[in-house]
């Protein structure tokens, strides 16, 4: 087995969509899409919170993770969503892998009734078939990982996702994969500091692929971050959203962490 972990993830990911795939048509998943609640805003969501001078946080729900194992004893995802709410994030993003990061469609759905927030499906999107799944499970936008998609599927992904009416956060690790990201229109860029093929985080990542950001598109620091002062550390190059998930996960107080985080 290779030690590459995304190509590892990619792989499991496809066999287990194919299974999925047979049980659900594309348009019966279709159907259930159009029958989903309506999608809240999410990139609006964010928006609002920088127009009003504030950080906007995606605060995220997992379980475990390849680099972190497990995260939190007792997670309770409704619960863990309402304390992120009480403490301003402006969005959550839920992991429904299961294999690697313990997640699943109920941890999605358990966050987003509990709250108002907008979701974000946090998954491993290979097929367009799963973009209708996250629509009819509830989501209200979908991660594309740029490192594991050729540029003609990623087009293909990221039209299907905006049919259903999802928002698209594009995630890159590096220059090429970002102006591939770039290239393809999308408003929202995440900037992954984590390697996902080693899992090392390293914040200068989003320092350096700032730059490359276009007018009108909006950048997401990702990854590996832990304290207010790093947060003020990527103000400096226009970062004013941020998705954060282990560092607030691990302490016990999960709505004091989260605003200390937003220096609120
Ligand atoms: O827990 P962290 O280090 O705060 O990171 C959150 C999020 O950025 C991370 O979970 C993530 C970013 N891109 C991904 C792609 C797949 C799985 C996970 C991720």
């Amino acid at each position: 087995m290779s030690n590459d972990v995304l190509v590892r993830i990619l792989a499991d990911t496809r066999t287990e969509t194919t299974q999925r795939k047979a049980q659900a048509s594309l348009a019966e998943m279709e159907k259930r899409a159009r029958d989903a609640s309506p999608v809240r805003g999410f990139e609006a969501a964010l928006s609002r919170k920088v127009a009003a001078g504030k950080d906007a946080l995606i605060a995220e729900l997992k379980r475990k993770s390849p680099s972190g194992g497990d995260i939190r004893p007792g997670f309770d995802p409704a619960q863990l969503a309402q304390a992120y709410e009480r403490a301003g994030a402006a969005c959550l993003s839920v992991l429904t892998d299961l294999p690697y990061f313990g997640g699943t469609e109920s941890d999605l759905h358990a966050a987003r009734n509990a709250t108002s927030l907008p979701v974000l499906r946090k998954d491993f999107i290979v097929d367009p078939w799963q973009l209708a799944e996250t629509r009819a499970m509830g989501a209200d936008c979908a991660l594309l990982i740029v490192a594991a998609l050729d540029d003609a599927t990623l087009r293909e992904l990221f039209d299907a996702a905006r049919s259903y009416g999802l928002d698209v956060l594009v995630e890159a690790h590096d220059r090429e994969e970002f102006e591939r990201g770039a290239a393809l229109g999308a408003t929202m860029l995440g900037v992954n500091n984590r390697n996902l093929r080693t899992l090392v985080t390293d914040l200068a990542t989003t320092e350096e692929l700032s730059s490359l950001l276009p007018a009108g598109a909006a950048l997401v620091a990702e990854s590996g971050l832990k304290t207010r002062a790093d947060l003020e550390r990527l103000h400096k190059v226009g970062a004013r959203r941020f998705l954060v998930g282990e560092s607030l996960l691990r302490l016990p107080d999960l709505e004091a962490a989260t605003r200390a985080l937003l220096g609120v």
